[in-house]
C-alpha cells in the first residue's frame, strides 16, 4: 500500500498555510512532521484525513482494495482533541469508534490493557486524568484495523512509561505493514523513520 502527497496545499480562514508538499509512504514507513506552532501540521494532517480540502495537490491511497478505496477510509485520525464523549464510558466510546472503523481488531478490554488502561473502562471518559484520556483516545487505533495511522501530538499528556508504550506499538503497526503520519514536537522514540520540517517549508 502507499500513501502519496502530490503538490499538496492547505489553506485556513483563506490563508495559505503550506503548498508544495510531496510524500510517498510504503507499507512499514512513518513520516515525522514537525515546526514551529502554527506552521500547519495539524493542518496538514486534517487534509490527509480529507477532514479539510486541499487547496492544491491531492493525496492519494494506493493498494487499500475496495476495503480501504481512500485515505481517509484507511486512516486512524487521531487529533488533538481526543474525540470522546465525555458522558459516555470508556467502554461505550471504543465501541463507538470500533463500530465507526469497522475491521475489529482487539477486543476493548484488550485494547484497554494494552495502553494500561485495564481498570477504567467502566468510568465516563470525563472522569479521566489528561493523560488516561490519551491512553484511551489511543486504544481506537488497536480495537480496529485501518493502515494508516494519522496522528497529531500523539505523546500530549502521556507520561514516560505511556510514551514507551506508544512507541511500543507504533513500531508494531510498521512491522505489520501499517504506515504513519505524526506531528510532534518530541521525538516519538521510533527509528528509521522521514521527516518534514514544515518550519523551513515556503509557505504558498
Ligand atoms: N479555523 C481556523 N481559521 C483560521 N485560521 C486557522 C484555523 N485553524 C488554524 N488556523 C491557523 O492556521 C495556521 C496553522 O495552524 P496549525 O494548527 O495547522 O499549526 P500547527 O503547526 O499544528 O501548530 P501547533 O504546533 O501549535 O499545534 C495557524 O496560523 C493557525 O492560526
Amino acid at each position: 500500500m502507499r500513501l502519496i502527497a502530490e503538490n499538496l496545499a492547505g489553506e485556513r480562514g483563506g490563508e495559505t498555510v503550506f503548498a508544495n508538499v510531496e510524500f510517498a509512504l510504503e507499507d512499514g514507513e512513518a513520516l515525522i512532521v514537525t515546526g514551529p506552532n502554527g506552521s500547519g501540521k495539524s493542518t496538514l494532517l486534517r487534509v490527509v484525513a480529507d477532514l479539510l480540502p486541499a487547496s492544491e495537490g491531492k493525496v492519494r491511497f494506493e493498494g487499500g482494495g475496495e476495503k480501504w478505496p481512500t485515505p481517509s477510509s484507511a486512516c486512524h485520525y487521531i487529533g488533538h482533541l481526543n474525540a470522546m464523549k465525555t458522558a459516555l464510558t470508556v467502554n461505550e466510546n471504543l465501541d463507538f469508534w470500533q463500530r465507526f472503523a469497522g475491521e475489529p481488531a482487539l477486543a476493548i478490554a484488550e485494547a484497554l490493557e494494552e495502553v494500561g488502561l485495564g481498570h477504567i473502562g467502566h468510568l465516563p471518559f470525563g472522569y479521566l486524568s489528561t493523560g488516561q484520556k490519551r491512553r484511551a483516545a489511543l486504544a481506537r487505533l488497536l480495537v480496529s484495523r485501518r493502515p494508516v495511522w494519522l496522528l497529531d501530538e500523539p505523546t500530549a499528556g502521556l507520561d514516560k512509561a505511556s510514551e514507551k508504550r506508544l512507541a511500543e506499538m507504533m513500531d508494531q503497526h510498521l512491522d505489520e505493514g501499517g504506515i504513519i503520519v505524526a506531528a510532534t514536537h518530541l521525538p516519538l522514540g521510533i527509528e528509521g523513520v522521514k521527516s518534514l520540517d514544515m518550519g523551513t517549508r515556503p509557505h504558498g
